[in-house]
C-alpha cells in the first residue's frame, strides 16, 4: 500500500487527511509540523502532501527533491519565486500544485475558462471568496486558480489583468480587468463566486465547500495518482481527467 507523509499534519487539513487515508486505500507514513525535520518524513514516505504554511514550503520541497519523493502541494499563498522553485523541482520529481483539490472546483475552473472565452470583454469578471477567520493568505489559492482560468479563457495570464480589492477614488472600471475581493469571518470552509457582469444581465458561477473532507479526499487521490508518475508538474485536472 502507498504510504503518504503529511507536512502540516496537526493542522485542520492535515487532520482531515489523516482521518480518511485508510478509507482511500493508503497508509500514513507519518506527519511533520514546525518542530520536526522534514527530511526524515521525505525519506520514509512513498509520496508527500503539503498543507502547512507558505513559509515552510521551501524546506519541504527541498526535502522531497533530495529524497526523490513525489509531492502534492496544497499550501496556498505561494510567491512567484516559489512557483519557479516548483518548476525546477519538477525536473527531478513529480509535483502537483493546486490551490484546491476538490472535484467541484476543478470542474468549475474549466467552466470559468469556457465562459470567459465565449463572453466578450464587455462582460466584466469579478471574483469573490470568503473563508474562516483563521486563514492567513488572501486572495485564496482557489480565487487565484479561478482567476488564472478566466484570464486564460481570454488569452492572458492573471497578472496582466488582476485588480485586487478596491478602496477610495479608484476611478471607473477598466475593461478586461479581473477584480478580486476577499472576505474573512467565522468558520466558513471556503466559498468562491466568479461573476460575469454584462449590460442588463449577470452570470454567476460558484462553489461552496461544506466540509474539508472534499479537499482531503482530493488530496489523497492526487497523492495516490502522483506516486506512479514520472517527474513533471501536474494539475488536479490530470488526476480527475477533467
Ligand atoms: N489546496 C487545497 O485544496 C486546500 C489548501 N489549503 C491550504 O492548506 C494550508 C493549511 O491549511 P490549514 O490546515 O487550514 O492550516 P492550519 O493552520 O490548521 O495548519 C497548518 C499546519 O502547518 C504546520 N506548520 C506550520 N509551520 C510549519 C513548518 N515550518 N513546517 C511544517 N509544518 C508547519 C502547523 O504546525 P504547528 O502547529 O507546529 O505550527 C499546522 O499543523 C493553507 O495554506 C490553506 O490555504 C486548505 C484547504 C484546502
Ligand atoms: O485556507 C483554507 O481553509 C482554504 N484554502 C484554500 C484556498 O486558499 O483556496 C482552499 C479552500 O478554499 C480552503
Amino acid at each position: 500500500m502507498t504510504a503518504i507523509g503529511i507536512y502540516g499534519s496537526a493542522g485542520r487539513m492535515g487532520r482531515a487527511i489523516a482521518q480518511l487515508i485508510e478509507d482511500e486505500g493508503a497508509t500514513l507514513a507519518g506527519g511533520c509540523d514546525s518542530h520536526d525535520d522534514p527530511t526524515v518524513l521525505a525519506r520514509s514516505a512513498d509520496v508527500l502532501v503539503d498543507f502547512s504554511i507558505a513559509g515552510a514550503l521551501d524546506s519541504h520541497l527541498a526535502a522531497a527533491r533530495a529524497a526523490g519523493t513525489p509531492i502534492v502541494i496544497g499550501t496556498t499563498g505561494l510567491s512567484p519565486a516559489q512557483h519557479a522553485a516548483i518548476d525546477a523541482a519538477a525536473a527531478d520529481i513529480a509535483v502537483l500544485q493546486t490551490g484546491n483539490t476538490s472535484l467541484g472546483i476543478t470542474l468549475l475552473a474549466n467552466l470559468v475558462r469556457e465562459a470567459a472565452a465565449r463572453l466578450g470583454t464587455d462582460w466584466d469578471i469579478e471574483i469573490t471568496e470568503m473563508h474562516h477567520r483563521h486563514k492567513v493568505d488572501a486572495p485564496s489559492g482557489t480565487a487565484l486558480l479561478l482567476g488564472e482560468a478566466a484570464a486564460a479563457g481570454r488569452g492572458h495570464s492573471l497578472s496582466e489583468l488582476r485588480v485586487d480589492g478596491r478602496a477610495g477614488l479608484v476611478g471607473a472600471r477598466t475593461e478586461g480587468t479581473i477584480g478580486m475581493g476577499a472576505l474573512r469571518g467565522g468558520s466558513v470552509i471556503g466559498d468562491h463566486e466568479v461573476i460575469f457582469a454584462g449590460e442588463g444581465e449577470r452570470l454567476t458561477l460558484g462553489h461552496f465547500a461544506q466540509d474539508r473532507t472534499i479537499f482531503a479526499r482530493g488530496a489523497v487521490r492526487a497523492a495516490l495518482w502522483l506516486a506512479g508518475q514520472a517527474p513533471g508538474r501536474y494539475r488536479m485536472g490530470d488526476v480527475l481527467g477533467l
